[in-house]
Formats: structure tokens, C-alpha cells, sequence
């Protein structure tokens, strides 16, 4: 095995490992969400489509080129296209998750939301890891105007609410995606969890100094 074959083969036992923590943590049910990460400059890795999370197998996850042809395992995600749209506009962006956790799906449902930011901060970590939360429009899944609005903010933050759908999440790698992804879905939690109260937001300030130090 070449040395680039021994680094694919273990980005894949990471996917598999990593997506059935979701599954096994209830951040997934059944067939839905899918996971990416970037292979090299024009290859990506994603989860077959109408998988279980739960139980993905390294050798059947598709491999897909920035041209959008299947290259290898078996048929990748319906959202192939809204992944490689992040990875195409963002030199950065290496690794996406989408999920339909509950807290999240629950929130892209909420009528008016800011859609520059669907969750004011009241946390640091949600500053730190994720920043903001910007809401694109319902469109139905595999809907290539996902793709379109996806790409035209790939640059401009991390996370993106679809409207009554669920969450995707950008990341530096797999394991940076998820994390992050798991943060949001706490903040969200934590959003519903204090409805009724009456929060004490960041200010403007202390969002900014969280800004400049990162994570
Ligand atoms: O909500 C959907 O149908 C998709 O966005 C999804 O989450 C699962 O689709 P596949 O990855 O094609 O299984
Ligand atoms: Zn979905």
C-alpha cells in the first residue's frame, strides 16, 4: 500500500468511527445526514447515500472528484453537491457535516429568524468554534439551489441552518467538523432550554475579543 493509500484508508476508518459516535449519541437517526472530507486537491470522500451513519463500511464510502464524477464505492449522498460547492469556494473548508439533529432541525423550523445569525451568542465556545449562524431558504433535499446558496457563503462563516431541514458544518477536518457540529447542537439546546428566561446576550465587545483570540 502506498503512503497515500494508508492515509486514505484511515481517513476512512475516522468517517466510520466518527459518524456511528454520532449515530450511537443520537445526533442521527436512520438515513439521515452525511459526512465529507476533503482526499486531496481534487477528490472528495463522502457517505453513500440512504446510509446509516450508524453503520457505514470503509470500503463501500463514495469517492467523488471536483468535477462531480463518482469515482469509487458505492452511490455517494444525494447532497454530494452541496458538499463539493463548500470545498470548491473555500480553500479552507476540508471537512463538512450534514445532520438533522434535533435541537438544530428544531430550530431551522422556528418562523423569522434572523437569517444573518439564527442564534445571538451567549456562550463563548459558540463564538469561538462556530461564530455565527446564517439560515438559507427551504429548498427540498438534493436540490442543486442548495448548492447555489451554500457556495455563495462559503466563505462567510461555518455553519448554515437549511430551513426546515437541518444543519451543515464546515471544519479545518473531520474531527474539527464534528466538533463544531456537536457545539452548535448544544447551543441550540441551550437556546430552547432558556425560552422562556430572559438571557443575558454577549455584548458586542466580548463577541469581538472571543473573535480575535480563536479557539
Ligand atoms: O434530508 C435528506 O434527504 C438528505 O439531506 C439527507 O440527510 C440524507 O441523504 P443521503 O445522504 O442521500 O442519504
Ligand atoms: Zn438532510
Amino acid at each position: 500500500m502506498t503512503e497515500q493509500e494508508q492515509r486514505e484508508q484511515e481517513q476512512k476508518i475516522q468517517m466510520v468511527n466518527l459518524a456511528r459516535s454520532f449515530y450511537e449519541r443520537g445526533y442521527s437517526v436512520g438515513g439521515a445526514g452525511n459526512l465529507s472530507v476533503r482526499l486531496d486537491d481534487n477528490r472528495i470522500l463522502v457517505t453513500p447515500t440512504g446510509s446509516s451513519l450508524g453503520r457505514l463500511v470503509p470500503e463501500r464510502l463514495s469517492v467523488v472528484d471536483m468535477q462531480g464524477n463518482w469515482i469509487s464505492g458505492d452511490k455517494p449522498s444525494k447532497e454530494y453537491v452541496f458538499h463539493l460547492a463548500l470545498y470548491q469556494q473555500n480553500p479552507n473548508c476540508n471537512a463538512v457535516v450534514h445532520l438533522h439533529s434535533t435541537y438544530l432541525t428544531a430550530l431551522s423550523c422556528v418562523e423569522g429568524l434572523n437569517t444573518d445569525n439564527a442564534i445571538q451568542a451567549f456562550t463563548p465556545y459558540y463564538v469561538m468554534r462556530v461564530g455565527k449562524l446564517q439560515v438559507i431558504p427551504y429548498y427540498r433535499p438534493g436540490s442543486p439551489k442548495i448548492a447555489e446558496e451554500l457556495a455563495a457563503r462559503a466563505n462567510t462563516g461555518k455553519a448554515f441552518l437549511m430551513a426546515n431541514h437541518g444543519i451543515v458544518v464546515t471544519g479545518s477536518d473531520l474531527i474539527d467538523a464534528c466538533d463544531n457540529t456537536e457545539e452548535l447542537e448544544e447551543t441550540a439546546k441551550l437556546f430552547f432550554t432558556l425560552q422562556h428566561q430572559s438571557i443575558r446576550y454577549l455584548s458586542d465587545d466580548e463577541v469581538k475579543d472571543l473573535e480575535n483570540r480563536g479557539k
